[in-house]
């Protein structure tokens, strides 16, 4: 391909839905990757999530600064280096979010992204095993299937959680998101089905779109207030490639503020400080980070579970049920069941959202996180709508350096409160019928702790990072001082550079956030090429 009309940074869950979409459009697009190609039985194998997670050859592993809500603990966030991005080693809890979120979204200035107008890149974005109704999709290229690594245990889960009071859902995906119901995964015939399989597999678009692996963008080029190419690191080469009509960063919620600094845009103060020169005052880049978080709960159990399927002989049954059938353990994802529940009256929406696995883990001595050997399940209970912002800025103007991530997961008691009341329903599903007679003991937090402030120390000190950064390079309106892109997704400012990712979020949808991020994509394409259109 000569200078081709697009480039876009990053073939993350939603870089690639934007890449293949805006190929499929007409557009000559070089889809430009840092990580390596996702073609490897360690993304594919649903249960092989853990040896890519926190692996340097897959995962930036970013280190975040110590977090004082978390009694000072410094965590390791993982995102996706490798095609697929975040698609390729997530958890393939495949959720949208609630109708609410996206209302939301268009009162904080993001008007178009309503829920009635994100719906149809919902429905297109997914080939949905349930079939296509309303509000569900089939043919697009993120196939959304069951759970194949199934349990009694979770339809138990799921009957006991009705017995507490929580309504069945029928999709959770459908028309409420709200209830219980079994979690869908994002993957087709048992193998994990990320953007990268699902938009760019085997597909050049009649040569119109170029990938290149393993190739990191070090800045924008951007002249007269123009996106008209990027300066790239491949192997220890450095060059310039150029494009006619712009560039499209997707570069994920860490390094999508990141390189918009490197390049020169973003809060004046700060990227003095750093000796980069200034091409755009944005003083909102970086800001208004967000992060579910969330607690565990673990219980031991009599009968059968993934934990004890994966010991022994029952292990290479599984393996033996992965190779004919593609079943069983080996294609779990993180979750088997989930509720999103209101955790106190008054909320407009699920604040909770509490997830059941026929597995749980525990660390070994040297911390490392590990299946427990026995029996036993565990449910996590996720905050939706945490209070606390954070802020991602430069460590330097060196481009290769990682950015320092500031945040705090515990943004108030409040939201501590709201956890400890969640861990009270997810003890309450626990013992209901027909999960009470099955349960032989609670692991974490333990029986003994029952008293709320015992509960709430708990919370401070257990509480994990759910891995959905957001909203670092938010959308919103011109006269959001604090929005970085239009509601078309272009940069305030610099003409012919779109953002389309995780970092455009305005605020958290309720549920994991890969969904979303490919929505985002998929939309934002029809962004591009209307703007493209527009100025042939
Ligand atoms: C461990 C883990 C588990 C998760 N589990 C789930 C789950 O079960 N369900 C769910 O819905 N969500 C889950 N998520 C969240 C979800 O995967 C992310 O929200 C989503 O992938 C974000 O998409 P994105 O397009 O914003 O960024 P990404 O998918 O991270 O894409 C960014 C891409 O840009 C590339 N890139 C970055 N910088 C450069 C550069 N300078 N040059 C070139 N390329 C660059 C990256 O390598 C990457 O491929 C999980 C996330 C993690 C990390």
């Amino acid at each position: 391909m000569d200078t081709p009309d697009i480039i876009v940074i990053g073939g993350g869950s939603a870089g690639a839905a934007m890449a293949g979409r805006l190929a499929e459009g007409g557009t000559r697009v070089l889809l430009v990757e840092a990580g390596r190609s996702d073609k490897t039985l360690k993304s594919r194998v649903p249960a092989l999530t853990s040896s890519v997670v926190q692996n340097p050859d897959y995962d930036w592993c970013y280190k975040v600064e110590p977090d004082p809500s978390l009694g000072g603990r410094a965590d390791v966030w993982p995102a996706g280096k490798l095609l697929g991005g975040g698609s390729s080693l997530n958890g393939m809890m495949f959720i949208r979010g609630h109708k609410w979120d996206y209302d939301h979204w268009a009162d904080l200035g993001a008007s178009g992204w309503d829920y009635q107008s994100v719906l149809p890149y919902f429905r297109r974005l997914e080939d949905n095993e349930r079939g296509p109704d309303a509000w569900r999709g089939t043919g697009g290229p993120i196939g959304v299937s069951e759970v194949r690594s199934r349990y009694t245990i979770t339809d138990d889960w799921i009957a006991a959680a009705e017995a507490a009071g929580i309504p069945r859902s029928e999709d959770l995906n459908g028309k409420s998101a709200e209830g219980v119901d079994y979690v869908q995964v994002s993957q087709r015939g048992g193998l994990r089905c990320s953007t990268a399989r699902g938009y760019l597999e085997g597909r050049d678009y009649d040569g119109r779109l170029k990938v290149e692996l393993e190739c990191q963008v070090l800045r924008i080029l951007v002249e007269d207030g123009r996106a008209c190419g990027v300066v790239v690191r491949q192997g220890r080469e450095e060059r310039t490639w150029r494009s006619t009509r712009g560039v499209v960063l997707s570069a994920g919620s860490m390094n999508t503020p990141r390189l918009l600094m490197l390049s020169g845009i973003g809060p004046a103060e700060h990227l003095q400080d750093m000796g980069i020169p200034l091409v755009r005052d944005l003083p909102g880049v970086g800001r208004n980070l967000q992060d579910h978080v969330g607690t565990h709960l673990v219980n031991t159990v009599s009968g059968t579970t993934l934990n004890t399927d994966a010991q022994g002989l029952r292990g290479a049954l599984q393996l033996l049920k992965f190779a004919a059938l593609r079943t069983g353990a080996l294609t779990t994802g993180i979750g088997h069941a989930q509720a999103f529940v209101h955790g106190r009256p008054g909320l407009p929406a699920p604040n909770l959202q509490i997830s059941f696995a026929a597995f749980a883990f525990d660390f070994d001595e040297q911390g490392r996180l590990m299946l427990r050997k026995d029996a036993a399940v565990s449910t996590l209970i996720g905050l939706m709508r945490p209070s606390a912002r954070g802020r991602i800025t430069l460590r330097s103007a060196d481009p290769l350096a990682p950015p320092v991530i500031t945040h705090q997961q515990l943004g108030s008691e409040d939201d501590i409160e709201q956890i400890v009341e969640g861990i009270a329903i997810a003890r309450r599903i626990m013992e209901a019928t027909p999960m009470a007679a099955q349960i032989t003991g609670e692991v974490r937090p333990g029986a003994a702790l029952d008293a709320p402030e015992a509960l709430r120390e708990y919370v401070k000190l257990a509480s994990i990072p759910l891995y959905h950064p957001v909203g670092t390079a938010k959308m919103g309106a011109a006269e959001d001082l604090m929005a970085v892109v239009d509601p078309d997704l272009a940069v305030h400012g610099v003409e012919g550079l779109w953002v389309a990712d995780a970092s455009i979020f305005p605020s958290l949808p309720a549920g994991n956030t890969n969904a979303t991020a490919i929505m985002v994509g998929d939309k934002g394409s029809d962004h591009v090429l209307k703007a493209l259109r527009a100025n042939r």
